[in-house]
C-alpha cells in the first residue's frame, strides 16, 4: 500500500478549484510506488495523477517539476505539470506539497526485449539533448558526494569482505572523478533512476518516462549506466544481455554520437551506477527511515552486479 497520505474526492473537489480542470469526478489510490502518495484523478478535462510528496524537501520540487515541464514543452514523452490559476505547479494539500501532472498511456514492460531497449536508449538521447538548455542547477543528490557521506554510516553494518569492496569501490570513484576523462564527459540534466518501472509502453511503443525524483544534473553515460544496468540485466545473475544492451547503445549514438572520454569511461560509470543502487539500498536495509512502509529493495543485487562490471569489461560504446 503506498498511499500515506489519503485524499477524498471532498477535498480534491475543493483544491482542484485553483486548476483550469473542471470539476474532480473521481479519485483512487495507486498502490505501487514508494516514495510519494500516488492517485489517479479523473477530472471535466480528463485523467491525471495527483502526487502528494512525503519526504521530498519543497525547495527540491521546483527542480523536478519544472525539468518536467521544459522536456515536456519539447516534445519528451513525460508527465506534465498542470499550473494553477496562479502559475503555481507545487500546491499545499492536506500540509503536504502536492502537484498534478498528465498521466501516461500504457504499461511497465517488466520483461524487455532489445526492441524496448531500442525506444528506451532514443528517447534518453532525446531526453539529454533537450535538456540542455534547462536552467535550474541541482546536483545528482545521489552521487559521489552522497557516497562519501552515506559509506561510513552503513560499513558497521557490513561483514570485513562486503565493507572492503564499498570502501575501494568508493575510493576507486573518487580517483577516476578527478581524472581528465572523467572532467571531459558531457553533463547536464539526468534521470538518474530510469529503471523499468519508470517507463510505459503501448504494445512496441515508448509512450513515455515518469519518476523524475531522483534527476540531477550529472554526466550523461552515468544516466545510460544507469539505465543498462536495469533495462539490460538477466535479473537473477546480474550479467548484461549483449542483444539488448547493444540495441540500447546504438539507438543513443544514432541521436547523439559518444565523445572519446565517454568510450574510457564506459566501465567505470557501469561500476559507478551498480554502487549507487547498492549503497541506497544498503542504506534502506540497514537505516529505514522512521514511519519506512515496505520492505526494502534486495541490495545484493546491486553487488552482484558491482561485482561483475568490476571482472568484465563491457562491449565498448
Ligand atoms: N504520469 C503518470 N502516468 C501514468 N501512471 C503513472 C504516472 N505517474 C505515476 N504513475 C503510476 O504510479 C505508480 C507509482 O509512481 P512512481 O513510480 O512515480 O511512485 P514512487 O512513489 O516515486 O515510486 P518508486 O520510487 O518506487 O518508483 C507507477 O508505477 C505508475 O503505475
Ligand atoms: N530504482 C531504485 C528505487 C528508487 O526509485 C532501486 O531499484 O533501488
Amino acid at each position: 500500500m503506498a498511499v500515506f497520505t489519503p485524499v477524498s474526492l471532498e477535498q480534491l473537489s475543493d483544491w482542484i478549484e485553483q486548476f483550469p480542470l473542471g470539476r474532480a469526478t473521481s479519485i483512487k489510490g495507486i498502490s505501487s510506488g514508494i516514495e510519494n502518495s500516488n492517485f489517479f484523478i479523473g477530472t471535466e478535462q480528463g485523467e491525471y495523477v495527483l502526487t502528494l510528496f512525503e519526504k521530498l524537501h519543497i525547495e527540491q520540487l521546483p527542480f523536478y517539476l519544472e525539468l518536467m515541464r521544459h522536456l515536456a514543452q519539447r516534445g519528451i514523452p513525460v508527465p506534465a505539470p498542470v499550473p494553477n490559476d496562479k502559475g503555481a505547479i507545487v500546491n499545499l494539500l492536506n500540509d503536504k506539497p502536492a502537484a498534478i501532472v498528465s498521466k501516461l498511456e500504457g504499461q511497465s514492460q517488466l520483461d524487455p526485449q532489445p526492441v524496448h531497449c531500442a525506444a528506451l536508449g532514443d528517447m534518453l538521447a532525446r531526453m539529454h539533448l533537450a535538456a540542455k538548455d534547462f536552467k535550474i542547477l541541482q546536483p545528482n543528490l545521489r552521487g559521489l558526494a552522497w557516497w562519501l557521506e552515506t559509506t561510513p554510516a552503513v560499513l558497521p553494518f557490513l561483514p570485513a569482505e562486503l565493507g572492503q569492496l564499498l570502501a575501494s569501490e568508493v575510493q576507486y570513484q573518487k580517483d577516476f572523478a578527478a581524472t581528465p576523462d572523467y572532467r571531459a564527459l558531457p553533463r547536464g540534466p539526468v534521470h538518474a533512476d530510469l529503471f523499468r518501472n519508470n517507463a510505459m509502453f503501448v504494445g512496441e511503443q515508448l509512450s513515455g518516462i515518469f519518476d523524475f525524483y531522483f534527476a540531477g544534473c550529472d554526466t550523461w553515460l552515468f544516466d545510460l549506466a544507469v539505465t543498462v544496468n536495469d533495462w539490460c540485466v538477466d535479473l537473477e545473475t546480474g550479467v548484461l544481455d549483449t542483444a539488448r544492451s547493444q540495441a540500447m547503445l546504438a539507438a543513443y549514438r544514432a541521436v547523439r554520437p559518444f565523445s572519446q572520454a565517454e568510450g574510457i569511461a564506459w566501465q567505470p560509470m557501469l561500476r559507478a551506477a551498480a554502487l549507487r543502487f547498492w549503497l541506497s539500498r544498503l542504506y534502506d536495509f540497514y537505516l529505514p527511515r522512521e514511519a519506512e512502509m515496505l520492505t526494502p529493495h534486495d541490495p545484493t543485487h546491486f553487488e552482484r552486479i558491482l561485482r561483475l562490471r568490476i571482472k568484465d569489461a563491457p562491449p565498448a560504446l
